[in-house]
């Protein structure tokens, strides 16, 4: 379990997010709602390592969180364009390969099973060889996906992974990370502008209002009402 306790992160004088205590289960994917500024991506960014809070604990089955069990899924996908789709998910594993192998392009032969099956698994199976440049936009987004299964994480973090994309191929994409945050039996939390995408694919929804989380609910207690509250309620009113 992923056990988030007090954490508060400012920056200067500006409270990016204050208080916040969640605990999230394996094979859950959770979903982050917010107003625009209201700390989602800041509150992402600190459970993965890339900021340091100011005060709070973060716990992954009771011990300190290490960045490398934590994959993050990037907006724009963040993979390199010149690349293979296979190329690029063997990335997310090079933290268990030697550098010279990637600089010769030489991987493991079980990395490279690996990767392809996680390409099966995000249904890119006989994209592999495909240049990532000349891939659709929701395609990426499963190649992303790939890259951070390749990690072999036990968080999968996803900060507005289908903001660029058409409602039905964004759809595509959440459905794809759903199947493998249960199949994987991954903690996965993902923030979005369109909460009603990921209808019917998340187990619970947590609202962020000016740095406070205002909403922490099962996706069985929450109707679009509730959702919408979060975008409205102003807590330094
Ligand atoms: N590096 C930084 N330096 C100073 N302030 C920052 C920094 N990063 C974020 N902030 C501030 O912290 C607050 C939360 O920002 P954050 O990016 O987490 O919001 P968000 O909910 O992800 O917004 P959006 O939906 O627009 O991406 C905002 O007021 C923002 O201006």
């Amino acid at each position: 379990m992923l056990s988030v306790t007090d954490l508060t992160k400012r920056y200067g004088d500006h409270e990016a997010f204050a208080d916040v205590s969640l605990d999230l289960e394996p094979g859950t994917l959770t979903i982050l709602i917010g107003r625009s500024g209201a700390g989602k991506t800041t509150l992402l960014r600190c459970l993965n390592g890339l900021e340091e809070p100011d005060a709070g604990r973060i716990r992954l089955d009771g011990e300190p969180i290490d960045p490398t069990d934590v994959a993050l899924v990037f907006q724009d996908g963040a993979l390199l364009e010149t690349k293979s789709a296979l190329a690029n998910v063997l990335d997310g594993g090079l933290g268990r390969e030697p550098v010279w192998r990637e600089l010769l392009g030489w991987h493991d032969p079980d990395e490279k099973r690996a990767a392809l099956e996680r390409l099966h698994a995000v249904d890119l199976a006989g994209y592999a060889d495909r240049r990532v440049g000349d891939l659709s936009g929701g395609e990426r987004q499963r190649v992303g996906i790939a890259r951070a299964l390749q990690q072999e994480p036990r968080v999968v973090l996803a900060d507005e992974p289908v903001a660029s994309l058409d409602p039905e191929t964004a759809r595509a994409v959440l459905e794809r990370l759903a199947t493998v945050v249960s199949e994987h039996n991954l903690i996965g939390l993902v923030s979005l502008h369109q909460p009603q995408l990921a209808d019917g694919l998340t187990d619970r929804y947590l609202g962020l209002a000016d740095g406070r989380l205002t909403l922490d609910a099962t996706a069985d207690e929450v109707d679009p009402e509730c959702l919408e509250e979060v975008y409205e309620s102003d807590v330094t009113a």
